[in-house]
């Protein structure tokens, strides 16, 4: 997170850090008991490994009440997700067990209702993504606010130039923005997941080039559908 501070910790209770031998690769967030939902892209460089989920987290070291690594049983990328785009980019993550629920553990709902966020809504997005230029890594979480921008916005030819499709929304990006490492955490509008931060490397902090999210109301018969196929 560029431009943005530090979150009230444990506030945020959906929160995931997707790790890999101990090291956060990407966000996520707690979708129903046993699962998760993040981006696709992120299993780019993980080859055949398995994600480890850490849920309950404000600090990525320090010891905390309800911080537990879940181990995950199966991991559902979006079929039509693929490298060279960011159509679909979605990774469902099957956990080991049901998450134990508590006060820093907690599912966030997402928007079912397939209609755009009226542009100029503030919404807010978490991550513990790299805080600089540089890529200084946060040890605990962040957060920051941003308006939404309207497709035709973010399509323009000096944008994005008509590659934001309807099943994706953009967000302001000057300044204070979405970067390394907070792909796959949630867009969150008025207390709802309205959409998922993708994981296509793309420049942080331009206000030339807005930051993509995966909507995810176009994906609720999906999403509901693998967690009903593997829950059994
Ligand atoms: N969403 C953004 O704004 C945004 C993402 C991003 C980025 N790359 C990632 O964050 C990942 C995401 C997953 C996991 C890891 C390897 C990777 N190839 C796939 C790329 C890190 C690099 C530079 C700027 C960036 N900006």
């Amino acid at each position: 997170i560029l431009g943005g501070y530090e979150a009230r910790p444990h506030l945020k209770p959906f929160m995931a850090s997707l790790q890999l031998d101990g090291q956060h690769v990407c966000g996520g967030f707690l979708v129903a008991e046993q699962w998760v939902l993040s981006a696709a892209h992120c299993t780019e460089e993980t080859g055949d490994k398995l994600f480890q989920v850490l849920l309950g987290a404000h600090s990525l070291t320090e010891q905390e009440p309800h911080k537990r690594l879940y181990r995950v049983r199966a991991q559902f990328p979006h079929p039509g997700s693929n490298k060279h785009n960011n159509k679909d980019d979605l990774l469902l993550l099957q956990l080991e067990e049901k998450a134990e629920l508590n006060a820093d553990v907690q599912v966030l709902p997402f928007q079912r209702e397939d209609r755009d966020v009226a542009p100029d809504t503030v919404c807010e997005v978490a991550g513990w993504g790299i805080t600089s230029h540089s890529g200084r890594r946060p040890d605990r979480l962040q957060q920051v606010e941003r308006p939404v921008i309207s497709r035709d916005v973010c399509n323009h030819r000096t944008r994005h130039d008509g590659t934001i499709t309807n099943n994706m929304m953009c967000t302001d990006s000057r300044r204070r923005d979405t970067c390394k490492g907070d792909s796959g955490g949630p867009l969150v509008c008025g207390g709802v997941a309205e959409g998922l931060v993708t994981a296509g490397s793309r420049v942080c902090g331009n206000y030339k080039k807005p930051a993509i999210y995966t909507r995810l109301a176009p994906y609720a018969a999906w999403i509901d559908g693998v967690m009903a196929s593997a829950d059994g």
